[in-house]
């Protein structure tokens, strides 16, 4: 008999109950009880979603991130927040967020680094260490959870952070090698892995998804150190990997000292064979079938057709699982009473995936003939809406198809070098030395959703609509006037997201009311599904850009999501290559850049946040995707004259690995978050000579607090001892869309002193700024 099990379930709720919980509480408007209430709640509902399992994962819970939580469970928290006042909560959400409930006056502690987990949308909260860094255990909310989940009659199944995942996603604050602690983590890990099975844990799932990246001889050394410490039989671990392939990691993994192996095996199996084959026979194999990451119903026929096999083989020893957490899917498709009905049924959300699971694990049990009636119901229903999903004609485009196979080289190329461009840019836009400007979004205030909202249910009409929202775009010009930003935004208050307003006029996608992900803390996304070959039946973006402008003499950017983002941070196609799909994208947003242009628009933004999440996370894949997603990007930026600068930014990445790769975007102008690295990211543009305009972030937007001028006026001279002042821009690291006002106005302030303090400091030590723009406005 196959077994099956889960990897974690996601945690906002199903109407999105923990985002406002905690917004509620951090800004002071509910207590912690009520806040703890709602977790619990959620806590018992996905608990009794999924008490057919035989192991229920128990600490996939969080209050903001997985990767703190085993901070806080190792005793790893930064010293920085050990001596202020407050409880544990305070102290959790201080490194989160920059501060805590109680803190609302004041900003008390700079917020721990985020980034993105693996290749996914979803941020984690980066561990600090140093050389000196002691570990104790701090074991109380998994065995809280653990004892309320086996109340609730659960199988409960504690889900940990494994200790060389966590030392690699570690940062080292004093330039010490993270993997140099683990010695002194392991025995904590004992500790905690015995309490657990104090607490009545037979097993515990053990993540370690690191397996799935490129790992040298130190690190795989050191698995086997790590496991031969944690060697027991009291609880037996369940060893994790997911996100990809085990590669020459393959034979580690299966030799280490557990008691069972996970694989995601959901979109390729071709490591299978071998595993069954290295796999000691006492061990359990637990094999991710269903995709965790994507929202298409599964090929259930297809899955039992490879997996019969091996379950026969396997026999008591098989068990079956999402690939990975389902975290990165919505919670559940039946709230989407209005999405098309068609495209509905080639859909699963987290709940419908593990129908589909249980589904599969019956078959597999009884036999494709012994199911019952209603399960055969099930799989016929499922093979009906794979071929509905194969066959339908919204899903091509033939024109779209034949667009893209006559894609040539001088699509993505501009007219001139940039070393050219820029003395035509310079001429019209005359622009003062560290010219300052935004990322694109301004305060998303509640006032603006509700007016979204009001005219997505039809009780505002268009034109209401146009002219509330006009006048909030006149507020946002009118705010960065008085601010005395020199390139303006148009703050983007029409927009719900970046990617998802661009979904919702595109041709080929599909969107749905509740499909929430999570993305960071509260903070949640509804990827937009991108189902059938992409096209633009209008222009997305030109009336507003073209108002915003019409309002001021300073330039304003025009405001676009690139391909490439757009893509990562949708739900995409399986049955194409993603480089299709990207170049589709690519072409629709190409006419919307040259529309921007013709209606008078000199600097166009196009953000690609995303194209460093996108990289595959083993090295030998990289350039294949770089080669794509640059061109993808080249594309649709590059069909301007010489006049329009045109900008891009990048949010959380990791420059140094593929600096060529931006360079070969070769975007006039790039903003780039740097804040929270102090810097540290311009070390790649310095070392590659990068040759065009950057605008490092000044100060970080995710947290609350407000940076002061001289921070700023350091951060940049920072940043002009590697980068020639006269291709610098000042700005913030990211949109302001999270923010409010209160937190917006004396930023920015800060941020444009601090640019004349520059321009000043710089009028006084050297000569005015070459190629024009002499007017050095201070
Ligand atoms: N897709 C994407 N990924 C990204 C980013 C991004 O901007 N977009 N930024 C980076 C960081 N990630 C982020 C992810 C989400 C948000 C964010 O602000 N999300 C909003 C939701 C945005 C949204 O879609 N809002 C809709 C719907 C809002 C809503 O809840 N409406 C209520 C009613 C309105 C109200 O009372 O507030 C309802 O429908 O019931 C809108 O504004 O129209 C949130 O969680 O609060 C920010 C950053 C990396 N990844
Ligand atoms: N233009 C977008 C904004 O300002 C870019 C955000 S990148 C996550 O919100
Ligand atoms: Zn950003």
């Amino acid at each position: 008999m196959a077994q099956q099990h889960n990897l974690g379930f996601p945690r906002i709720g199903d109407q999105r109950q923990l985002k406002f919980a905690l917004e509620n509480f951090w800004q002071g408007q509910s207590d912690e009880a009520a806040l703890q209430s709602t977790a619990q709640q959620i806590r018992q509902h996905n608990w009794q979603l999924q008490q057919h399992l035989q192991q229920v994962p128990v600490g996939d819970f969080s209050f903001y991130d997985q990767v703190l939580d085993m901070s806080v469970t190792l005793g790893n928290l930064p010293a920085r927040v050990a001596q202020l006042n407050g409880t544990e909560l305070d102290n959790y959400f201080r490194i989160a967020r920059g501060r805590s409930a109680a803190d609302s006056h004041c900003g008390c502690v700079a917020a721990a680094e985020m980034t993105k987990w693996f290749d996914t949308n979803y941020h984690y909260i980066v561990p600090e260490v140093t050389a000196d860094s002691q570990f104790e255990l701090n074991p109380q909310r998994l065995l809280q959870q653990l004892k309320q989940a086996r109340r609730q009659g659960i199988s409960a199944k504690p889900v940990i952070i494994g200790p060389l995942t966590y030392l690699a996603l570690a940062k080292s604050k004093d330039g010490s090698e993270p993997l140099n602690l683990l010695p002194r983590l392991l025995p904590v890990y004992s500790q905690l892995l015995e309490q657990l099975a104090d607490g009545g844990a037979e097993w515990v799932q053990v993540d370690e998804p690191i397996l799935v990246t490129d790992l040298d001889s130190q690190w795989k050394n050191a698995f086997e150190q790590a496991y031969h410490t944690l060697k027991s039989n009291r609880p037996q671990l369940l060893l994790t990997t997911y996100f990809g392939k085990l590669e020459d990691n393959l034979q580690l993994a299966c030799n280490l000292p557990v008691a069972g192996l996970h694989l995601d095996v959901a979109s390729d199996q071709s490591e299978l064979n071998k595993v069954l084959d290295w796999l000691p026979v006492h061990k359990v194999l637990s094999l991710g079938v269903i995709n965790g990451r994507n929202i298409w119903k599964a090929d259930i026929h297809a899955i039992l057709d490879w997996l019969e096999p091996v379950a026969e083989r396997l026999a008591e020893r098989l068990w079956l699982a999402p690939s990975c957490s389902l975290l990165h899917v919505p919670v559940d498709l039946d709230s989407e009473v209005a999405l098309d009905s068609e495209i509905r049924n080639w859909l699963a959300f987290a709940k419908q995936k593990l129908q589909e699971l249980d589904l599969i694990c019956q078959a597999i049990n009884l036999g494709r003939d012994g199911l019952d009636a209603s399960q055969q119901a099930q799989l016929a229903a499922n093979r009906a809406a794979l071929q509905s999903r194969r066959a339908s004609p919204r899903v091509t485009n033939p024109a779209v198809q034949q667009a893209v196979a006559a894609i040539t080289p001088q699509l993505g190329q501009r007219q001139s070098a940039y070393a050219q461009r820029v003395l035509q840019q310079q001429q019209t836009l005359t622009l003062p030395l560290y010219p300052t400007t935004t990322i694109g979004s301004f305060p998303q205030t509640s006032e603006i959703r509700q007016f979204r909202r009001r005219f997505r249910q039809g009780e505002l009409s268009a034109a209401a609509y146009q002219s509330y929202m006009q006048q909030e775009i006149e507020f946002c010009i009118r705010e960065q006037e008085a601010l005395g930003l020199d390139v303006l935004v148009h703050g983007e208050p029409e927009r719900n997201d970046m990617v998802e307003y661009f979904g919702e006029q595109l041709d080929g996608y599909a969107f749905s009311r509740f499909g929430w992900v999570q993305s960071y803390g509260s903070r949640c996304v509804k990827p937009p599904i991108l189902f059938g070959d992409i096209s633009r039946p209008q222009p997305m973006t030109v009336g507003w850009a073209q108002y915003a402008q019409s309002l001021t003499a300073k330039p304003v950017k025009g405001m676009l999501t690139g391909p490439v983002t757009i893509l990562n941070w949708s739900f995409v196609r399986d049955d194409q290559p993603l480089q299709t799909s990207c170049e589709q994208l690519a072409l629709a947003i190409r006419e919307e850049v040259q529309d921007l242009e013709a209606a008078g628009i000199q600097i166009i933004q196009i953000d690609e946040a995303a194209l460093r999440e996108g990289l595959p996370l083993r090295r030998s894949e990289w350039q294949t995707y770089l080669d794509w997603a640059v061109n993808s990007f080249r594309i649709c930026a590059n069909g301007v004259s010489d006049r329009t600068q045109i900008h891009t930014h990048m949010c959380y990445s990791e420059f140094n690995d593929i600096i060529r790769a931006i360079a070969a975007m070769d975007a006039d102008v790039i903003t780039i978050e740097t804040s929270r690295s102090d810097m540290e990211l311009l070390q790649a543009f310095e070392d590659f000579e990068y040759p065009n305009e950057i605008g490092p972030g000044v100060y970080d937007i995710h947290s609350p607090n407000i940076p002061g001028q001289q921070q700023i006026v350091t951060l940049m001279e920072k940043a002009a001892r590697r980068i020639p002042a006269q291709r610098l821009w000042v700005n913030p690291d990211c949109g302001l869309k999270t923010r409010q006002w209160p937190e917006v106005t004396p930023a920015l302030q800060a941020m444009v002193a601090a640019a004349r303090q520059l321009r000043q400091q710089a009028a006084h030590s050297a000569p005015a700024r070459q190629n024009g723009a002499e007017a050095v406005s201070v």
